[in-house]
């Protein structure tokens, strides 16, 4: 055999196949993506997440406290309130009382270290389920839409978040809430993670079944991006870039490893996420169950192709697994 020809022995041995990859999962790269709901004491199974909950603001300590312990960096909040009042502009997003800004409160006293992040939407505080304010022929109304997302991720910021992700998708956030941000003082105390290339895909299911956040009527398709619209996803990492975004997300992850390649090259001295999506986790389970896979093996395959195609935080329901897993 030719010289050329001999890859393997490169990589015989457990310690040299580390040396291949650039860069592992490591526990600070994970961001555990977490539904805190409007009972106080709720700890309620979600049939399509399996192993996951809607939890409320009292069962945060025993549900956190050993998972921080075993090394938990960081979590991501959303909000699933039943007993609000919806309303065309999202009003009970940021009520004082409500579930996100009560866990920020909470989590931020109970454990010092945890870095918080909170998705920052209208859908599920909307009537009409849609993740801006609408025109009354339903369509997106721009200029509202981005004033209301800038004013909800502001009082997240002041309520103690470290991090706000504005998921709502309408054209000029980033530079609104960063300009909020700015302007209250908050400018150099709170994150910015732009969800920039977001994919109306049907991996949200179990997410919106979760969250209660199903648009009423129609669909996302004029706001979040076509699965085919590379083109679009480079536009829209690029404007976040310039719009003041510190981190970029990807989302979903595992069917749109290009555009986090692509965000890669895009926004190299960026942080970049990749959200393993709601449907992506469900998958990855119910491939386990029907006998496809091993499930840690396939869910560490799934992270590590993100991480080969440039993510460095991944946002995942298998978080509290991994963090185990890493253990062994
Ligand atoms: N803006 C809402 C939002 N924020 C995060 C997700 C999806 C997360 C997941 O599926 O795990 C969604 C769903 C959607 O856009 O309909
Ligand atoms: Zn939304
Ligand atoms: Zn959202």
């Amino acid at each position: 055999m030719d010289i050329s020809s001999i890859l393997q022995g490169g990589y015989q041995h457990p310690l040299s196949r580390q040396w291949q990859g650039r860069r592992t999962l490591t526990k600070s790269m994970l961001m555990y993506p977490i539904f805190i709901t409007d009972d106080p004491e709720a700890s309620v199974e979600i049939k399509t997440l399996p192993g996951q909950r809607r939890w409320g603001v009292n069962k945060l300590e025993s549900f956190l406290g050993p998972l921080v312990k075993k090394g938990l960096k960081s979590v991501i909040l959303f909000g699933v309130p039943f007993k609000c009042e919806k309303d065309g502009k999202g009003t009970p997003a940021d009520d004082p009382k409500g579930p996100v800004i009560q866990a920020i409160r909470k989590l931020r006293s109970l454990f010092p270290d945890l870095y918080i992040a909170c998705d920052v939407c209208l859908c599920e505080y909307t009537s009409h389920g849609h993740c801006g304010v609408l025109n009354d022929d339903g369509t997106i109304n721009i200029e509202p839409s981005v004033a209301r997302i800038a004013e909800v991720a502001l009082n997240y910021a002041k309520a103690g978040a470290h991090c706000v992700a504005p998921s709502d998708m309408m054209d000029g956030r980033i530079k609104a809430i960063k300009r909020a941000l700015i302007d209250a003082g908050y400018g150099n105390r709170c994150t910015l993670m732009s969800y920039s290339a977001k994919f109306a895909s049907s991996l949200y299911g179990p997410f919106r079944e979760a969250a209660g956040s199903a648009p009423a009527f129609g669909d996302r398709k004029c706001y979040q991006l076509p699965p085919t619209a590379k083109g679009l996803a480079r536009r829209a990492i690029q404007r976040d870039v310039t719009e003041g975004a510190d981190i970029i997300m990807v989302k979903p992850s595992l069917p749109y490893l290009d555009i986090i390649a692509d965000a890669a090259q895009l926004a190299p001295d960026h942080p970049l996420a990749c959200y393993q999506v709601s449907g992506e986790y469900a998958m990855v389970c119910a491939g386990a169950d029907a006998g496809v896979y091993d499930l840690r093996v396939m869910a560490f395959e799934t992270v590590e192709s993100m991480i080969r195609a440039g993510a460095t935080l991944i946002l995942s329901y298998f978080t509290p697994q991994f963090l185990d897993w890493l253990e062994a």
